[in-house]
């Protein structure tokens, strides 16, 4: 039973994804501020963005309940790697602070319990965990996060491979790296904190089936607020090249 006002608000709901990558032409607060009203108006539950600029303009402009993370450093921990980061996410008025909650060593030393900790005591946000596995995500809870999230699951070099959990896209039988539909299962049949399902939910019917077997909510990123790969997918259909 989750009892906090901005988990309370995205019970049930889509949480968006707003974030471009470095070089990319909508790497800019500004147009992903506008990005986070546009889907705000679509009736997104709540806002995931990355970087600090970004999250104090969208803070600034937007009420809803604000996910805050911010991608360093080129080590295998990046979402959020330290707990500096961490009270800087904090600072911008993010109401959710997302980070690695693996179990890899985090740049600086410190345990994913103790960063946890050090967030609750010194801003009173809260703290998502975002896990590549079901051992990952149990840890995770025993460390203290608030939320657990199946953001890193295929993209840590020991959790299931995308490729493992193809979902059609087409008639044509076309597949694409799917969502890890059983981490959610796993997670939600486990733990008594919220469970978010994220990463690689590519259409409606994968979301739909991640609060079926039991997600809090979802996060979708890619799908709604990337129009180049979106553009890749279209494109590669249209042309019929791999
Ligand atoms: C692995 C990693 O770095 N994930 C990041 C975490 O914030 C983002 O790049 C993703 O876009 C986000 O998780 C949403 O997922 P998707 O874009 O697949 O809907």
């Amino acid at each position: 039973m989750t009892t906090h006002p901005a988990l309370e608000a995205i019970r049930g709901g889509l949480v968006v994804s707003c974030q471009a990558y470095p070089g990319e032409p909508m790497r800019d607060p500004d147009t992903m501020c506008r990005v986070a009203q546009a889907v705000a108006a679509g009736g997104a539950a709540g806002i995931r963005a990355q970087g600090l600029a970004d999250l104090r303009r969208i803070r600034a402009a937007l009420d809803l309940p604000l996910i805050g993370l911010w991608k360093d450093g080129d080590g295998d921990v990046f979402i959020t790697p330290t707990l500096d980061h961490a009270l800087a996410v904090a600072a911008t008025g993010a109401d959710i602070v997302a980070l690695d909650g693996t179990r890899r060593p985090r740049p600086d030393g410190r345990t994913l319990a103790q960063t946890v900790k050090a967030v609750h005591e010194r801003t009173g946000r809260l703290v998502m965990a975002d896990v590549s596995t079901r051992e990952e995500g149990l840890a995770a809870a025993e460390a203290g996060a608030d939320v657990i999230g199946t953001t890193l699951a295929g993209y840590t070099p020991y959790s299931r491979r995308p490729e493992d959990t193809p979902w059609p896209r087409s008639s044509t039988g076309e597949t694409h790296p799917g969502p890890d539909l059983d981490l959610v299962a796993e997670l939600a049949g486990e733990l008594s904190v919220p469970v978010i399902a994220e990463g690689r939910y590519h259409l409606a019917e994968q979301a739909a089936e991640a609060m079926r077997l039991g997600a809090h909510a979802v996060v979708v990123g890619t799908a709604i607020t990337h129009p180049t790969t979106i553009t890749r997918w279209f494109a590669r259909a249209v042309t019929g090249e791999p």
